[in-house]
């Protein structure tokens, strides 16, 4: 048995904030770290995801060149080998890197390597091993969603965790799930000459809840990929031919060489055995956890990252670790660390942002909307060739401030941090106007689209500068 004061299980980046302060601070801790190392964000995810969806957009970048004078463009062809290669590379300087900073650093028997389970209040087995810790901080990420029966694909099914190791690309790939993972991995293979069918099981793709933009992110892609919003999938193994996946989707038969399963991720939960620490779980599994202490019931147990199920993205996962672990340090006498404004992006093309609250939720409690479209509005955005898609933006009709956005549009990953940090400053929409917009720029279309909220907002007056004036 050996006994420490503080013990960290997974180093994703939740795990690896808390390492990094821990470690500042004393020798008495743990790092028990199963499966391979360098986060899923650098090794499977953010990182690998963006340099395919670069590689793509650089290619698509030919089909806009005639139109400026720039020809020959369609000489261009992608070398598929090549482009996995480049993932792969990007991926091992980023996985590398971080490993090699941080879990590589750890003194002997600071790290244990392998999977750790509860099988106490304080006591955690790993192998043959058994830590008793007296402040735990579980950062233990999540896992690809792959429904039972779909496991009979074979590696005919893959997900994010290992698409990336494709050798080449695949002809005809269908993508099930257009969540964000769906929407950003299926458009780039789409761009890169992978024929996509894309199906997702709900009327909406990456999150998106206002309806105007639904129907554009529609219209938009499904020029790019065969998409199938509101569908179920049926995939099985073509009998005739071993080396083909049937997908069925309405009336339709569509046959595959490759199936992106991309239907979301669940929580490395079951094989804590949190029962074992007393925690209780409810009807999904979940411990009750405190969202601002990232604390489990009362207990020197502190829960930070994919792990929660709360915002599975990766700023999310470096805040909670740290608030973790400032807690395990002031354990009983946790401190509330609020949550900032949620910032989600797609890197889709266009992009997608989700500030603040969805517009499903601002409807519910009464907000004051807009959707503002693109198409002929913007300057920039013309000269640009990515007059496409818009925004909706919805406040408080007693106070003005803004509740939330949504994004879907060029540069949405810029736009979408200044909203949501006019969000978490409870600005409200005549403060946002009376800022400097420079010409030509996006940010025009935000400064349009508060012109008419604000005119909702405030019917009876149009001079901006007088209303703010008169709050
Ligand atoms: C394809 C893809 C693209 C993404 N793109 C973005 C993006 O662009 N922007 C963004 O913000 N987010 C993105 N994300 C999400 C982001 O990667 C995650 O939110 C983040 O990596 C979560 O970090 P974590 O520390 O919670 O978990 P992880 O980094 O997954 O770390 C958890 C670690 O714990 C280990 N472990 C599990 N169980 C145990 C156990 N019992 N004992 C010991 N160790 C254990 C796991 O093996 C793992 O290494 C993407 C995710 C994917 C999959
Ligand atoms: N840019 C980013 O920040 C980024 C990029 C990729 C992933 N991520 C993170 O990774 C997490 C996982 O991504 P994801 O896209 O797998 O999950 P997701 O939850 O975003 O989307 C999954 C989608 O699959 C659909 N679905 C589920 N079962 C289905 C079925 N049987 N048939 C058809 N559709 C089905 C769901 O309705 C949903 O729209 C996300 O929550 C996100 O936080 C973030």
């Amino acid at each position: 048995m050996r006994k420490v004061k503080f013990a960290i299980i997974g180093a994703g980046t939740a795990g690896l904030n808390a390492l990094g302060y821990i470690r500042r601070q004393t020798d008495d801790f743990v790092m028990i770290h199963g499966g391979p190392y360098g986060t899923t964000c650098a090794r499977v995810g953010c990182m690998p995801s963006k340099a395919l969806i670069h590689a793509a957009n650089h290619y698509e970048q030919r089909l806009h060149l005639d139109i400026c004078g720039i020809h020959g463009g369609d000489k261009l062809e992608v070398d598929g080998a090549e482009v996995m290669k480049f993932v792969r590379q990007l991926r091992d300087r980023f996985s590398g890197g971080v490993h090699a900073n941080t879990t590589a650093t750890l003194k002997e028997g600071q790290l244990i390597e392998g999977y750790a389970e509860f099988v106490g209040p304080n006591q955690l087995k790993v192998g043959d091993e058994i830590v008793e810790a007296e402040r735990i901080i579980i950062g233990t990420g999540s896992t690809p969603v792959v429904p039972g029966p779909w496991k009979a694909l074979g590696d005919k099914l893959l997900t994010s965790d290992e698409i990336f190791e494709l050798e080449t690309l695949p002809k005809r790939l269908a993508v099930i799930g257009l969540g964000v993972i769906g929407l950003e991995l299926g458009q780039a293979f789409a761009r890169l000459g992978v024929e996509v069918t894309a199906v997702e099981m709900l009327n909406t793709m990456a999150g998106l809840s206002s309806p105007e933009l639904i129907a554009e992110a529609e219209k938009l892609m499904s020029k790019e990929m065969k998409v199938y919003l509101g569908q179920a999938a049926d995939l099985s193994l073509n009998p005739d031919n071993e080396d083909e996946v049937l997908l069925k989707v309405g009336d339709e038969e569509i046959a595959v060489d490759l199936v992106l399963g991309s239907l979301g991720r669940r929580p490395n939960l079951a094989g804590l055995n949190l029962p074992a620490a007393g925690i209780e779980l409810n009807e999904r599994g979940m411990p009750s956890f405190d969202l601002e202490t990232m604390q489990i019931e009362d207990k020197p147990i502190f829960i930070a990252g994919d792990v929660n199920a709360f915002r599975p993205i990766l700023h999310e996962a470096g805040d909670e670790g740290r608030a973790a672990v400032l807690n395990a340090f002031a354990y009983p006498e946790v401190k509330a660390y609020p949550r900032k404004t949620m910032l989600g992006v797609a890197f889709s093309e266009p992009q997608v942002g989700l500030i603040g609250m969805s517009y499903a939720q601002a409807e519910k409690q009464g907000a004051v909307s807009v959707t503002f479209m693109l198409e002929r509005s913007n300057g920039r955005a013309i000269v640009m060739g990515q007059d496409k898609g818009g925004l909706s933006l919805y406040a408080d009709p007693d106070t003005y401030e803004l509740f939330g956005a949504e994004l879907l549009m060029a540069d949405a990953e810029h736009l979408g941090h200044m909203l949501a940090w006019a969000i978490q400053d409870k600005q409200t929409v005549f403060d946002l106007l009376m800022k400097p917009f420079y010409h030509p720029v996006l940010e025009e279309a935000l400064q349009d689209a508060l012109r008419q909220l604000a005119h909702k907002l405030q019917p009876e007056r149009t001079n901006w500068v007088e209303v703010e004036l008169r709050q």
